[in-house]
Order: structure tokens, then C-alpha cells, then sequence
């Protein structure tokens, strides 16, 4: 069920009409609606019943806002963060850190040791370097760090070059053909248990098929390592699962993704984790926005100007993504319209010639399936302030996070006193 819906001929968000937050809280603002995610999280759960006690743990990166983590820690999801600051935020929504995974190819030493110190659950090691590196803080700080080895398995997940991670080209995990190799020179470290084996091939998919190859090669990988003496007793399987972002798109189900999981992974003998984030909070949110004005200079389709920009919401800049655009009220007409923002760049276009709900200077609109990789992506670019966020709950609403004005951007910036 959508909870983001026209009642009346207003769009709501849940009970909430969005006319009234645009009115009190102003716009661009993005919505949350709490349902979808309990919802979401409920369901990418029911998905994996066919499995004995998974993990999972919401990759912080898609939604990172404390008011939307807080929702999933009450429905019992860990956290998998990517850096210190996702680390404290997972923290901070009271995620318990047995229930946090530490992924990314970048982790500091300082980082490693404020996750040694948190004594997070597990940290998903991408090379051999970081393996040593973390084994030596393990060591001096007395401490030992729960391991899963990262690997690449070299398959094509088929969605967006920029957002494909199990590429042999890509800089993600160890070459899963050098992995046995690796995980046995780790497991010897003081300092590391080495428990398992993660991998994560990419966002937005599209289909099964890349999945079910991927971790038929972890299959694979966990058989030889145990038949070398390894110890496996844990795998990540990651997330990646994709999302319709058009109206009629189809994609596969979490019930068909639990389905494939079941299978491929029946005879494994380990604990199974995931990071799934778009899949829960996508269609968890929206970009609610106004109708600068409607630019009419020629024959061809107006632009109509929006106040969001491709510093609020990114991925259309940055990769050509389409998301749906509604109007809140809609007028009952439809034409074929450019959506831009205001910032100085071709690129801060959100659609082009798209046939949609008329809109005029005034009148807003949203731009759906923003409820993952949106306000997180934000900048200030061209001066602009960072996003404001709310959470709907049935007939409430809260701001959970504040608009950041420009100039409380400009307020952390000095001029030395030699200029
Ligand atoms: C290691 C890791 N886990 C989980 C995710 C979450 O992916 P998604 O939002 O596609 O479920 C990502 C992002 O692609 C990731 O890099
Ligand atoms: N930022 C990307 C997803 C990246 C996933 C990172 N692991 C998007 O908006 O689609």
C-alpha cells in the first residue's frame, strides 16, 4: 500500500496533507512516511523466513537520519555503516553494536579503533592491508575484532556503471579467485577472528540472476575454505536490491529474493546477514517542492523551475535516474514539460520533455521514490542551504531535521587574519 496518496485531490502523506507541511515547514523539503518503512522493514523480514535467525542490518548510507534509524532499531534491524559518523548515528538510535557491520574500502585507523571500542559485531575487511592494519590497533588496544573477508566475485550486476561494485574493476573486496589465500594469512593474525565471508555486487538491481551467480561463488568459496581448516561460520550477503522508480516498473520481490537466498545458501552452515537501504526507505519517502515559475520562451516544452535542485536531490544529475514527479493538487490536465531547479548547471535537470500533471508557478509537486540516496546526497552547492527532513506518523508530523540556512554554512568558514 502507498502511503503517499491523493485524498480528496490532495496528495497526502499518510493522514498529513502536503500542503500543510509545505506551509509550515517550507519547501523543498523531503517526507518520510513511518508506515512504509515499518512496513518495508516488516517485510524484507517476512522475506527471509525461510532462514534461520538472519541479520539484517540497514545500510546507513541510503537514509542516515536519526528519526528514520530510530523507526528501524524498534523493528530490531542493526546498522551497516561505512564511517565513523554513520557508526555514531547508528549509536545513537540505539542500535546495539553487536548489530553493526563495518563495510568500506576506506576505513582509518581512527575509525577502526573507534569501532574496536564500540566493539561493533563484525567489520567487513575489503583488503588484505586493512586486514593487517586492524589486526595490529586489535592487538595493542587488547582487543580482538570480528571479521568477514570482502570479496569480489566479478560479476556484472547489470545496473548503473557508477553504482556496480562486484567488478573485477571495481575497488571493492579481494579477488575472490586470492581469497582462500587471504582469509587463511588473516585468520592467523593475533588480534582478528576471522569468521566469514561478505559481498555486495551493487545497488538499483534490476534482477536475480547476478545475486544468485554472486553467491553461488561465495558457496564456493566457503566449501574450500573449510576444506583448508578455515573456520566459516558467517556470511553477508549485502544488499542491492532494486526498486521501482516508475510508475509500471518490475522488479523482483524481497519475497523472491528470500526465495533465491533459501536456495542457493541451504546447505551453507552459517549465520546470514544483509544491508538492505533502498529497498526499505526508497519508497519511504518523497521531495516535496514548489513551482518557482514556468518558463514559456519558445515553441518547445516549458521549464517549469522548481526550488528543489540537483543539490537536494542528486541522482538524476549524477546518474541520469528518473524518479516520478506529481503534482500535490493536481489540476486534472497533463503536457509534456521540462523539470529543472534553479542551480547554474544543465545538469540540475530533474526530467525532460516528461509528460505529467500540469503544473504552474505556485502549485507543488513531488518527486517520489526519494526516501534512499536523497537528503543524504544533499550539498550547499551554489550556496543554497541543506534540506530540511520530516517524518510522518499517521496524523502527525515531525521535522527531524532542521533547514540549514546559507548562512550558518557561511557561519563555520573563517578569513585568516592575514587577508
Ligand atoms: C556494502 C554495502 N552494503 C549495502 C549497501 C546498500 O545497498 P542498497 O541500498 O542497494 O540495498 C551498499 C550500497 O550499495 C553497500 O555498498
Ligand atoms: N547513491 C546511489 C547508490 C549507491 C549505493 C552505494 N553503495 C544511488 O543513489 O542510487
Amino acid at each position: 500500500m502507498d502511503h503517499f496518496q491523493l485524498r480528496h485531490g490532495v496528495m497526502h502523506a499518510e493522514d498529513v496533507p502536503l500542503t500543510r507541511i509545505a506551509e509550515e515547514v517550507g519547501t523543498p523539503v523531503y517526507v518520510y512516511s513511518r508506515a512504509t518503512l515499518v512496513r518495508h522493514a516488516r517485510v524484507f523480514r517476512e522475506a527471509l523466513s525461510g532462514l534461520k535467525n538472519p541479520h539484517i542490518a540497514f545500510a546507513v548510507k541510503s537514509n542516515p537520519n536519526l528519526a528514520v534509524l530510530k523507526v528501524l532499531s524498534r523493528e530490531g534491524y542493526g546498522a551497516d555503516v561505512v564511517s565513523g559518523g554513520e557508526l555514531v548515528r547508528a549509536l545513537a538510535a540505539d542500535m546495539a553494536p553487536k548489530d553493526i557491520v563495518f563495510s568500506g574500502v576506506g576505513k582509518t585507523a581512527a575509525e577502526l579503533l573507534q569501532a574496536l571500542d564500540a566493539d561493533i559485531g563484525q567489520f567487513n575487511l575489503e583488503s588484505k592491508e586493512e586486514g593487517r592494519e586492524l589486526a595490529e590497533i586489535a592487538v595493542q588496544n587488547g582487543k580482538i575484532a570480528r571479521c568477514a573477508l570482502r570479496v569480489n566475485p566479478d560479476v556484472d550486476a547489470r545496473t548503473h556503471e557508477k553504482i556496480s561494485t562486484g567488478k573485477a574493476e571495481n575497488k571493492f573486496g579481494v579477488p575472490i579467485d586470492r581469497a582462500a589465500g587471504i582469509y587463511a594469512a588473516l585468520a592467523a593474525l593475533p588480534g582478528l577472528d576471522m569468521r566469514g565471508i561478505a559481498v555486495h555486487i551493487g545497488s538499483q538491481l534490476s534482477s536475480l540472476e547476478p545475486l544468485e551467480t554472486a553467491f553461488g561463488k561465495v558457496g564456493d568459496l566457503i566449501a574450500e575454505l573449510r576444506a583448508q581448516g578455515q573456520k566459516v561460520t558467517h556470511a553477508d550477503l549485502g544488499g542491492g536490491l532494486g526498486v521501482p522508480y516508475k510508475s509500471g516498473d518490475v522488479l523482483p520481490s524481497p519475497a523472491e529474493y528470500g526465495a533465491m537466498v533459501a536456495q542457493v545458501t541451504k546447505d551453507w552452515d552459517v549465520a546470514l546477514s544483509f544491508e538492505p537501504g533502498r529497498v526499505i526507505a526508497g519508497n519511504a519517502g518523497v521531495l516535496l517542492t514548489r513551482v518557482i515559475r514556468v518558463k514559456r520562451s519558445s515553441n518547445a516544452s516549458p521549464f517549469v523551475v522548481v526550488d528543489a535542485a540537483m543539490n537536494d536531490l542528486a541522482r538524476p544529475a549524477m546518474y541520469g535516474a528518473w524518479h516520478d514527479i506529481d503534482a500535490v493538487e493536481p489540476n486534472g490536465t497533463r503536457s509534456v514539460s521540462h523539470i529543472v531547479g534553479p542551480i547554474c548547471e544543465t545538469g540540475d535537470t530533474f526530467a525532460m520533455n516528461r509528460e505529467m500533471d500540469t503544473l504552474e508557478a505556485g502549485d507543488l509537486a513531488i518527486f517520489r521514490t526519494a526516501g534512499a540516496y536523497g537528503a543524504t546526497m544533499a550539498s550547499s552547492y551554489n550556496s543554497r542551504g541543506f534540506v530540511a527532513e520530516v517524518l510522518v506518523d499517521g496524523d502527525k508530523y515531525a521535522v527531524v531535521a532542521d533547514r540549514l540556512p546559507p548562512a550558518d554554512i557561511m557561519g563555520a568558514e573563517r578569513v585568516p587574519d592575514w587577508l
